[in-house]
């Protein structure tokens, strides 16, 4: 056991949420996924995740949602931290402190994010310095998502999601987020809802669409808007059509689109400048079609150690 005199310091990580511009879905595969094509967009909502040297594993979690994270080892940080320890030999146990941004069970990868956030923080922590691809590795072990939260900006993730090919992508993009909390989607139903639906049509392996290539190439929100899409969109509506009234109406207000993030029941909302992002955020609430608003740019950075706060 390290003494408190070397003890290293804590760690703090912050990870970004993510939006799926483009999500097609291919055909089921042996393992229980269906085979994607997505684009990732990390985006500035966060969660930090701070690893300090603790007698036991744990974790404890504050913030938005709070309440609605477990704080066992079913806790996708308290997992990733686990998994990099094993798959190092063996660490000393460390308490996980979750200050959570994005919020829970959204589409927006929150637990996906504080587990490469948990990566980072506890590969530092240890000093176990693992290539890239090795923590990559670990994070595909632990979620689909956990790749792009380490790597951020705007990138490609094939496979079930998680081979992540950065896109080369200019430009700044202004969201508005509205997360619906009160839903009860969750990631499988939805993909059983998208089951049922296609159930007897041939599913095609999924591609990246040179349409939105060319729109990320070219930096321009009004060419992205149109491109924007999402095959579990339509299920993820009639599954919870409030989401399908939040979608026309931010259309309504002046957003060039608006679409369902991931499984849902989030909406990102592209608008076309700082401004208009304000303009209709504050239409959605003002109108009483949403009460929880959020606003995010992108493409911002992945998992990354924010720098220790002097106190003296
Ligand atoms: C939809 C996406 C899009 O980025 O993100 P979220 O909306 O959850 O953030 C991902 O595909 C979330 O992938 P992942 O994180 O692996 O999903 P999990 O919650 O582990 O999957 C729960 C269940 O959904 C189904 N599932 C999930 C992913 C996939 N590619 N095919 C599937 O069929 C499977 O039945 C799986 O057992
Ligand atoms: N650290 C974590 N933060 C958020 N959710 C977590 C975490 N660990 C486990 N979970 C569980 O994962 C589920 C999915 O949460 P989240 O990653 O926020 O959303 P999504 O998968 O829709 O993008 C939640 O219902 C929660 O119970």
């Amino acid at each position: 056991m390290t003494s408190v005199l070397e003890s290293p310091a804590p760690v703090t990580v912050r990870a970004p949420a993510k939006v799926n511009l483009e999500l097609f879905v291919g055909p089921l595969r042996d393992d229980g996924f269906h085979a994607l094509s997505t684009v990732y967009q990390a985006v500035g909502l966060h969660d930090d995740v701070t690893a300090a040297l603790a007698d036991d594993w744990g974790c404890s979690v504050r913030g938005r949602d709070a309440d609605k994270v477990p704080t066992d080892e079913s806790n996708l940080a308290l997992r990733a931290a686990l998994a990099l320890s094993e798959h190092t030999g063996g660490q000393e146990p460390v308490h996980l402190s979750i200050h959570k941004e994005i919020p829970v069970a959204g589409g927006m990868a929150g637990g996906s994010a504080d587990a490469a956030a948990a990566l980072v923080a506890c590969d530092a922590l240890w000093g176990t310095a693992l290539p890239r691809e090795e923590l990559e590795e670990i994070a595909a072990g632990i979620g689909s998502d956990v790749p792009f939260l380490l790597h951020g900006g705007t990138a490609v993730g094939s496979g079930r999601g998680e081979v992540v090919t950065a896109v080369l992508a200019k430009g700044t993009y202004h969201w508005v987020v509205v997360p619906s909390a009160a839903s009860g989607l969750s990631t499988p139903l939805v993909y059983s809802a998208f089951d049922q639906r296609t159930a007897g049509t041939r599913l095609d392996d999924p591609h990246p669409s040179a349409a939105l290539m060319s729109a990320l190439r070219a930096g321009d929100p009004s060419a992205l808007a149109p491109v924007l899409d999402n095959d579990l969109q339509a299920d993820a509506i009639a599954l919870q059509p409030g989401i399908g009234e939040v979608i026309e109406a931010a259309m309504g207000f002046g957003a060039l689109a608006a679409i369902v993030s991931g499984s849902g029941p989030t909406v990102a909302i592209l608008t076309e400048s700082a401004e208009g992002a304000i303009d209709v955020a504050v239409a959605l609430t003002a109108s009483g079609v949403a009460d929880d608003v959020l606003r995010a740019t992108g493409p911002v950075q992945g998992a990354h150690v924010l720098p220790t706060v002097r106190t003296s």
